[in-house]
């Protein structure tokens, strides 16, 4: 079971509501995907065709928790407002915080996603930080009152998977009691079985399913190997070594004469 904020959920399985082929198909995957938890960004649906209310009101229906993000925010000023605004449409004071500050990667402006933090842990709020896989910046989001850190592997949408396996791995060292969720750039269940064999405690990811010719089976995928990954990194794995190993003893030689 992971625990995020106090609050107990049984799927290691975030999902992004966004870029599905339609609503029908959206909750389809929701329920394939067996997630406690989807996010859903404010700005974009009330921007969009959707104009919000119908949206939301399918996503009240998915029977699952909504974690609000600040997608499209660019500035301290838009997320902090963005997140009062969600606080009041979801009734909830978690808020997974993004605040871009690149065009072309959409890597998280971390100055600014440190002092938004900051502001919204003093006003309540608990925070989901999308961040780099940066420790510095990581350790200034726990003392700015996150609970919770959730790096990247690779940029949003690209399916890249994990660019840096080495600074995913030290980050999980350095921070051994802080739930670790991955979120963004995962493009296949592999990417996500991997990240989660290195002791992170869940994926979020939007756009592989989405985007995938067939979203609620794909979503069933990485339910799989997310458990998977997970289960193999409880269980212990073996280390990679240069030289093979005789997988069955040699206790004696057979002797033809
Ligand atoms: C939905 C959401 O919050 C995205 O911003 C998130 O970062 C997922 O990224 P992918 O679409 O690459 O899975």
């Amino acid at each position: 079971m992971l625990e995020l904020y106090g609050h107990v959920v049984a799927s290691r399985l975030l999902l992004g509501t966004a870029r599905y082929p339609s609503p029908a198909i959206l909750a389809e995957a929701v329920h394939a995907s067996k997630t406690d938890i989807v996010t859903v960004s404010l700005r974009r649906e009330m921007a969009g065709s959707r104009a919000g209310g119908a949206f939301f009101e399918l996503i009240r229906t998915l029977g699952v928790r909504v974690l609000p993000n600040t997608a499209g925010c660019h500035t301290v000023a838009e997320a902090v407002l963005t997140a009062k605004m969600a606080r009041e449409v979801f009734a909830t004071d978690w808020i997974k915080l993004e605040v871009i500050g690149n065009h072309d990667t959409l890597q998280p402006d971390v100055f600014a996603l440190v002092e938004a933090a900051r502001i919204l842990s003093g006003e309540g709020f608990k925070v989901f930080p999308y961040t780099t896989d940066d420790l510095v910046v990581a350790e200034h989001l726990m003392e700015a009152g996150c609970q919770v850190l959730m790096p990247w592997c690779a940029p949003i949408g690209s399916a890249m998977g994990p660019v840096n396996l080495p600074a995913l791995r030290s980050m999980r060292a350095h921070f051994p009691d802080v739930p670790l969720i991955v979120d963004a750039g995962i493009g296949r269940p592999s990417h996500a079985a991997i990240v989660m064999e290195l002791g992170y405690d869940a994926v979020l990811l939007n756009t592989a399913v989405a985007g995938a010719a067939d979203p609620a089976a794909m979503a069933a995928a990485f339910t799989g190997a997310i458990e998977a990954g997970h289960i193999a990194f409880r269980a212990g794995m073996l280390e990679p070594r240069d030289m093979a190993v005789p997988s069955t003893p040699v206790i004696g030689k057979a002797v033809f004469s």
